[in-house]
């Protein structure tokens, strides 16, 4: 379990994390999603003890990660793949950090095998592909077969096949009891894997709940409606006290009443229809619009 009470950093000026609070549950995994600068690299920092926090609390189990000795069983963690000896081999790489967190080589070759590795296992890091340097920071993330994990963007530069990999990854994982917390700034690469959601813009919490709760309350439904007489159109929806929005291609995006009244006033004031279909809103569109004004304001902050 990962508790955050209060937890704040500046830097300067900047509030990377401002006052957040919550609890990351086993048997879940959480996606933590924030558009970029939205202070979620901080966070995990703080989770694991290289970033200090102004103020607030970060622990892991109870405790903070630095007081926990030998770390690597209590927590694993991915923040960046490249940051690895690339003329070291990824048996080597593995066997030193087991090595100092008193761990026997056995599970060296245990996460090489979990994690696709055998067969590069003696191969030079510095030859890695991308995804290959990203499956070595996973093994090295399970390596002490720690109860919670954390990952900062993990599907970075993995081909649909690592991605897909990758979820399946999380999933057993969380489904072993453990707790996964793990960062993105796409809706679309946590709604296929993770179950609950913790969204931050500008360091502050904007939701912290199941994928199931967003996603009940972000599917509204629009309906996109075609015509040749759009004005006329667009005045008796809004006189029946609908939300009409021209859409760049011509139709028009109808929110606030069924298609079935669209056609039936339609055809009461005998406006041709060429179009009526209803759709609904994406997760990554409604997410898009959550986080809006975090996003525009950070633009602003960095002109
Ligand atoms: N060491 C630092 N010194 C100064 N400012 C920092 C430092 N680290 C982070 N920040 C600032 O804190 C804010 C949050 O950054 P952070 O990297 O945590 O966001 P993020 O959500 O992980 O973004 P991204 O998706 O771009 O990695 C940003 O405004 C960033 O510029």
């Amino acid at each position: 379990m990962i508790e955050l009470r209060s937890l704040t950093r500046r830097y300067g000026r900047t509030t990377a994390v401002d006052d957040l609070t919550l609890t990351v549950r086993p048997g879940h995994v959480t996606g933590f999603l924030g558009p970029n600068g939205a202070g979620k690299s901080t966070t995990l920092r703080m989770l694991l003890g290289l970033t200090a926090p102004t103020s607030g609390t970060a622990t892991i189990g109870g405790v903070r990660f630095r007081d926990l000795p030998r770390g690597l069983r209590h927590a694993g963690a991915l923040l960046d793949a490249g940051d690895v000896h690339g003329g070291r081999s990824a048996r080597a790489h593995l066997a030193a950090l087991a090595r100092s967190n008193g761990m026997g080589r056995h599970r060296v070759d245990e996460v090489l095998g979990q994690v696709g590795l055998d067969d590069a296992a003696d191969r030079r890091v510095g030859r890695f592909s991308l995804g290959m340097r990203q499956r070595l920071g996973i093994a090295a993330a399970l390596l002490g077969d720690p109860p919670v994990l954390l990952f900062d963007e993990p599907f970075n530069g993995l081909d649909p096949e690592g991605v897909r990999w990758l979820r399946e990854v999380f999933r057993r994982l969380a489904a072993e009891g453990r707790t996964l917390f793990v960062s993105s700034h796409l809706m679309g690469e946590m709604e296929h894997c993770a179950d609950h959601l913790v969204v931050i813009g500008r360091g502050r919490l904007i939701a912290d709940e199941s994928l199931a709760g967003f996603a009940a309350r972000a599917g509204r439904a629009e309906v996109v409606v075609r015509t040749p007489e759009p004005a006329s159109l667009t005045t008796a929806l809004t006189a029946a006290g609908a939300t009409v929005r021209p859409d760049p291609d011509g139709a028009l995006a109808v929110l606030g009443v069924t298609a079935e009244r669209i056609g039936d006033l339609a055809l009461g004031l005998r406006i041709p229809l060429h179009q009526l279909t209803t759709r609904t809103a994406s997760l990554e569109e409604a997410f898009m619009e959550l986080t809006a004004a975090d996003v525009e304001y950070a633009t602003r902050e960095s002109r």
